[in-house]
């Protein structure tokens, strides 16, 4: 970051930012360490419904937020343009995984994993709004086989959901619902996940900062897409997943941009969920100001 003389009438602290500890925010950390950012940073890695929680609280500054917790919580949030975790079409680590057809889980038992806001939402809404059924629903920690120990069909998010949709319903003969791929079909826009947010009250304290952090996930986003390959390489040394399939998640599946159409799939989610959701159908999303960069 450029901006060592940002905010320099107070002693300096670093901006306290947030980072998902799932493999869909690896090419994020990748840039950040290649560009040398992250030691501008004090970051802080967890599951994306604490992180939300925590910038929702102002014990982080800026970082990854869920978007029904983005929405409910607009009024003291900005939202940083042009970066975000969504997906257009399959995202490949956000499904629905089932014993039964979904049209037959009228009744019964779904288990929604408890480190997700935004994709239980969008289960919810598309299995009683697509499917016309109304299961009965219970939140339970993400592990696939205890889910399914007392339910007839699992919400699964991150690494957990890679997993089962890539290894374990498969062995099972379970069927897997890509909820990025259900909500295309349904509505032809994209899905966003989370966005990227600073407090409000940040961001007008330290706006310099706050550019400086955002410029920062911008350049890394665009450097690891372009180093594609080498994150995946690097990324399936230590994982279980090998490298094309990272690959292809990385660069094929996720859409970590946010542009009007992305606008527009929230904009839709909102409109669809917030009779029950805590927050306006209509719910502003206010964006960032950036400066045009001088070159
Ligand atoms: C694509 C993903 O997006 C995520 C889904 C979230 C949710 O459902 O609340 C929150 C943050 C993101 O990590 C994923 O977790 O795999």
């Amino acid at each position: 970051m450029s901006s060592r003389d940002a905010d320099r009438s107070e002693t300096a602290v670093r901006p306290r930012v947030g980072h998902i500890q799932f493999l869909n925010c690896l090419p994020l950390y990748w840039g950040l360490a290649r560009t040398g950012n992250l030691l501008d940073l004090d970051l802080s890695k967890d599951t994306p419904e604490k992180l939300s929680d925590r910038l929702v609280a102002g014990t982080l500054d800026i970082g990854p937020v869920t978007c029904v917790e983005y929405l409910r919580n607009a009024a003291e949030l900005v939202v940083l343009p042009d970066i975000a975790v969504g997906s257009d079409g399959p995202v490949m680590s956000c499904v629905i995984v089932s014993k039964v057809p979904l049209a037959e889980l009228d009744g019964r038992r779904v288990a929604l994993g408890s480190t997700s806001r935004t994709s239980v939402r969008l289960a919810r809404l598309l299995l009683e709004e697509r499917e016309g059924v109304r299961p009965e629903y219970f939140s339970s920690p993400p592990d696939l086989d205890a889910m399914l120990a007392d339910a007839d069909a699992a919400v699964l998010i991150g690494d957990p959901a890679l997993r089962a949709s890539l290894e374990q319903a498969p062995r099972q003969g379970l069927a897997v619902h890509d909820l990025g791929a259900m909500w295309k079909e349904w509505t032809g826009l994209p899905f966003v996940f989370a966005v990227w947010a600073a407090r409000r009250d940040y961001a007008e304290r330290h706006p310099e900062l706050t550019t400086a952090v955002h410029r920062a996930f911008l350049e890394s986003r665009d450097l690891s897409l372009a180093e594609a390959a080498q994150v995946a390489e690097q990324a399936a040394r230590w994982e279980e997943f090998d490298a094309p399939l990272l690959e292809t998640y990385f660069s094929k599946a996720l859409d970590f941009s946010l542009g009007a159409r992305q606008l527009a799939g929230i904009a839709e989610f909102a409109r669809r969920v917030a009779h029950d959701s805590g927050f306006a159908p209509d719910v502003p999303v206010r964006l960032l100001e950036t400066a045009p960069v001088v070159v």
